[in-house]
């Protein structure tokens, strides 16, 4: 029997953080929802939620130290998993409704608009991630995720030419134009779509993260 591996959804004000709690119980994770700064600095996996605009979740994140806590987990190598704007602010920037606002700068890009006949994107989508891909491993291709979001990161840009470090892995999805869905980059695992809400994919999928603490 491995352990229990033990979670942090962490309460910044921004996130349905009840229903990643629910999520991540059913697959058999201890979680905890909570800004403490020891416990979220210490525990197996960190989960960012993130509902709302770009800007208010970075102000809410740095409110309650968000932005250190993240940085010191991962240069400690320890895992940390962004969900919907959890995700877009660990990118460089972000700019909505015309304001730019700094993300967490993890990953070089800019989260804006989605250009498509209808936005947001509400409701079920397949992705196309890597053949490599630990997030996915097991799920099929054709599985649907649930993405709630107007914005989205268009590009990729950061490239790894040192063979000896393991390269992110990305995902794509298609909503009027190609776009993030998740990345695996080390210990910084992000999805745009939400895995607590997409069922026995999204299940499947924050076993596979479980898995990894
Ligand atoms: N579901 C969300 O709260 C996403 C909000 C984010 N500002 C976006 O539209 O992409």
């Amino acid at each position: 029997m491995t352990d229990t591996k033990k979670v942090v959804v962490f309460d910044y004000g921004f996130g349905n953080v009840r229903s990643a709690e629910r999520a991540l119980a059913r697959v058999g994770a201890d979680v905890e929802i909570t800004r403490d700064f020891d416990r979220a600095m210490n525990v197996d996996g960190l989960l960012v939620p993130g509902v709302g605009a770009f800007s208010a979740c970075m102000d809410g994140l740095k409110r309650a130290r968000g932005d250190w806590i993240v940085g010191r987990r991962l240069a400690g190598g320890r895992p940390v998993m962004g969900i919907c704007v959890g995700m877009q602010i660990l990118f460089e920037r972000g700019i909505e409704h015309g304001v730019e606002t700094e993300g967490l700068d993890e990953w070089p890009g800019t989260v804006g608009p989605l250009k498509a006949d209808v936005v947001p994107h509400m409701g079920w989508n397949t992705v196309d991630a890597p053949e490599d891909s630990r997030l996915f491993a097991g799920l099929d291709p054709e599985a649907r995720y649930y993405f709630v979001h107007s914005y989205a990161a268009h590009d990729w840009t950061l490239e790894v030419t040192n063979a000896k470090i393991r390269a992110p892995k990305v995902t794509w999805s298609t909503h009027g134009e190609r776009f993030v869905a998740a990345v695996e980059n080390g210990a910084l695992w992000a999805t745009q779509f939400h895995p607590e809400k997409s069922g026995d994919a999204g299940a499947q999928l924050l076993t596979n993260w479980i898995e990894t603490l």
